[in-house]
């Protein structure tokens, strides 16, 4: 029935403020007001329809999104939003696209790498949209190992430029977002060659295409790579190839923060790290962990509310039949998603003071704290990512048979969500990046150099090693410290490990390669316990509102326990508890389910989001399902016609020869 809301009931039973919690997720009360005015704005403009994008050709679907993003450029430009209301309206467009790119990777890299002069130079054309840029680093050989890049930056004293070379195949650039067909300019990382000598990578802001036609300027080839995963999906970005066959460029185009080369050839260091030259990964690593509570809290409103909805089973005296959130399966399943969903949002909040501090670190000289950051952004990412696409699948299994059909949103958020554990860093890769941080914490304990920050609880290794889990009952499990004691045990202890099997190894290069699956493990634990204590921390604010504490506490522990449910391997090899606690546990996490059920509905209500963003029938919030689907079957283009195209040619001929075989 239109107009009713099905979930009403469900609705009426929260025991806590929605409200209130719909500012705790958007991280203020301002930041909520901005948000749900630009998505009530992106929603009600039928120039950002999006339900039609599964049956779009490739071509057709680029252009759409071309379309789009000009009509949101309009409208920023129109109704002067700020960066950030501008920043939220392509968040609710919902779409892949080369103005990703364009905000999120080459203008961060610009204002990361280049000079003053440089910002002053480039930030004004690019913030107009005057120019359009990528960033173009990954190459068709090397993507994870940045320092294998082949493309070549020659410097040419006579000419006082550098000469841009792909001298092989697999030097072609290969990925980048917005390359293929939209970007004019590009950041592109390559190897600086002075006089034949090589100072390895670095960035250059090089111009592709022409401003009067777009054509590519001589010596550049430049398209698109082609499909990717999924229908609709990521389709709609213009992943790139590239290769520059000796092109020119001013020298002052090289990225000159990090290194500078002078008129006469020579090569200067800045007093920065090295490491700088990559700090465009280490922004965006961070934005993508807020991202995947985004994207998980949007699977997870999906299935939850389909679950009130469906009913299977269970049915007494012809009365109504158990709705599927009721199951016990289906709770362990979902909830454990769903206070992930609001860990990942606090982790992200307390990553992204952590980078706005590394950055004002930096601009003091102050480099302490960027292996850190490195360490949290890379390990944030993989672990937030990876679980972010496990679990929109989950939710497709949780919405059984119907999560298959694209008109629940979940096949496509999906395919756009997947690469996440590859881009910006395969997470695997990333997770040896913090092992190697944990290793080089260990082997420091002894020197009298105290660890920091997230590892600051290293620094009590000799009591993490030793200590007893003091859980007797099942409530124990409810004491924040008694969880934190039990992850940093567990952590310290796979990190402790995982070093003194280094030590069996003459070359510890060699030992890191044959440990290196044990060591991600080690870093997975690391990284866990920095969501937990990061949740738990925030639980320490004054929180107001009534209830809203009191459930956050509950999805909390939900959290902590459910990963100490899966790893259980893990706590109980390294003795961080005992068979008879981890028993316990699981009798404490059924009960926190049972906590959680009434408020279910109304905790992805905090979420804040339209049907418009959510693009789902399963999901919608009236819970109108049933009508709805039958209704959207009907538009797919295959029922345009009863008697489908190709009937005359190929089902008539088969139907006619098997009546003439049956006949003979
Ligand atoms: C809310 C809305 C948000 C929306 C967000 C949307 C944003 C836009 C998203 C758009 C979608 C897709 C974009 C995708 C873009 C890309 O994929 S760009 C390409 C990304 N590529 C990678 O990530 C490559 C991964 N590889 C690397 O990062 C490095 O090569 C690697 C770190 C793996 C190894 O580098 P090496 O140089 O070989 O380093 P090591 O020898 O291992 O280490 C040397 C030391 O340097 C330290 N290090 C390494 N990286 C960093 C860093 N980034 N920052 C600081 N320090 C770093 C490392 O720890 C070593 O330190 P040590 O010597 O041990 O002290
Ligand atoms: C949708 C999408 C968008 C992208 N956008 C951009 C962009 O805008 N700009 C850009 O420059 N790039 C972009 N990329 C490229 C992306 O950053 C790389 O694909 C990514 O960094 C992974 O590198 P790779 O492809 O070389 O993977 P590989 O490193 O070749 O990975 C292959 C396998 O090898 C394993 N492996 C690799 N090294 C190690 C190791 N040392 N130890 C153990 N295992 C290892 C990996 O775990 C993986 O299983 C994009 C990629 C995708 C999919």
């Amino acid at each position: 029935m239109e107009g009713v809301d099905h979930l009403a009931s469900e609705r009426s039973r929260a025991q806590f403020d929605v409200e209130e919690m719909k500012v705790v997720w958007a991280g203020s009360r301002h930041a909520l007001e901005v948000s749900d005015r630009i998505s009530r704005l992106v929603a009600s403009d039928p120039a950002f329809r999006k339900d039609n994008r599964t049956s779009l050709s490739r071509k057709e679907l680029f252009k759409n999104t071309l379309r789009k993003t000009a009509h949101a450029w309009k409208r920023i430009t129109e109704l002067r939003l700020s960066e950030e209301e501008a920043s939220r309206l392509r968040f609710y467009v919902d779409e892949p696209a080369f103005t990703d790119l364009h905000w999120g990777m080459f203008i961060p890299a610009i204002k990361g790498q280049g000079t003053e002069e440089q910002l002053q130079k480039w930030l004004p054309l690019a913030y107009k949209m005057q120019i359009i840029g990528c960033y173009a680093q990954t190459e068709l050989g090397h993507g994870s190992n940045v320092q294998g890049l082949e493309t070549t930056a020659t410097f040419d004293p006579q000419t006082d430029e550098f000469i841009i070379h792909s001298p092989t195949l697999t030097s072609s650039k290969w990925w980048p977002g917005g390359l293929g067909k939209v970007s004019t300019h590009a950041v592109i990382y390559a190897r600086l060659i002075i006089d034949g000598k090589d100072y390895g990578v670095n960035g250059f802001i090089v111009q592709l295409r022409s401003m009067d036609d777009h054509l590519p300027l001589p010596g550049i080839t430049v398209g698109d790579i082609g499909m990717k995963f999924g229908s609709g999906a990521y389709n709609t970005m213009d992943n790139g190839v590239l290769r520059f066959d000796h092109v020119r460029i001013p020298r002052d185009q090289m990225l000159m923060r990090v290194s500078q080369v002078t008129r006469e050839g020579k090569f200067v260091q800045s007093n920065v790290p090295r490491q700088l030259v990559y700090g465009t990964m280490v922004y965006v690593r961070q934005t993508i962990v807020a991202d995947a509570s985004c994207a998980l809290s949007r699977a997870v409103c999906i299935a939850t509310r389909y679950s009130a909805v469906r009913r299977q089973f269970g049915s007494q005296n012809g009365g109504v039949e158990t709705q599927v959130i009721d199951y016990k399966t289906q709770q362990s399943r979902l909830f454990p998603l769903l206070a992930s969903a609001y860990a990942f949002r606090f982790v992200g909040e307390w990553l992204k003071w952590l980078y706005t501090d590394v950055t004002q670190r930096l601009q003091a000289n102050d480099f302490s704290t960027l292996p850190e950051a490195h360490a949290c952004t890379a390990g944030l990412k993989s672990l937030t990512t990876s679980a972010t696409a496990d679990g929109i699948e989950e939710c497709r299994k949780l919405c059984g048979g119907h999560g298959y059909l694209c008109s629940s949103g979940l096949p496509e958020l999906f395919a756009v969500y997947v690469p996440a554990c590859t881009y910006e860093g395969d997470n695997i890769v990333l997770l040896l990046q913090v092992a190697r941080f944990l290793m080089k914490t260990v082997s420091q304990l002894g020197s009298g150099k105290k660890p920091v920050g997230t590892t600051a609880y290293m620094g009590r290794v000799d009591q993490l090693m030793q200590c007893h889990c003091a859980v007797q009952r099942a409530e124990d499990w409810l004491k924040p410290s008694v969880i934190l004691e039990a992850f940093e045990a567990r952590s310290a202890r796979m990190s402790v490990a995982c070093a003194q099997n280094l030590t069996n190894f003459a070359n510890p290069e060699e030992g890191f390669l044959e440990l290196s699956a044990d060591l991600t493990e080690a870093a997975v634990a690391h990284c866990q316990l920095i969501v937990v204590s990061k949740f738990i921390e925030k639980l320490k604010q004054d929180i107001p509102g009534k209830g809203v504490k009191e459930q956050l506490e509950i999805l909390c522990n939900i959290y902590a326990l459910f990963l100490l449910h899966k790893h259980l391997g893990d706590f109980l090899k390294t003795g961080c508890i005992s068979p008879k606690q981890a028993s316990l546990a699981n009798d404490q996490l059924r009960s926190l389910y049972s906590q959680a059920r009434p408020n279910a509905i109304a905790l992805v209500d905090a979420f804040d989001y339209t049907d418009h963003f959510l693009g789902s029938v399963l999901g919608r919030y009236d819970g109108n399902v049933y009508p709805k689907l039958y209704e959207e079957a009907w538009k797919d283009p295959l029922n345009d016609s009863v008697v489908p195209d190709g009937y005359q040619e190929y089902i008539r001929p088969m139907l006619k020869q098997q009546l003439r075989n049956a006949r003979l």
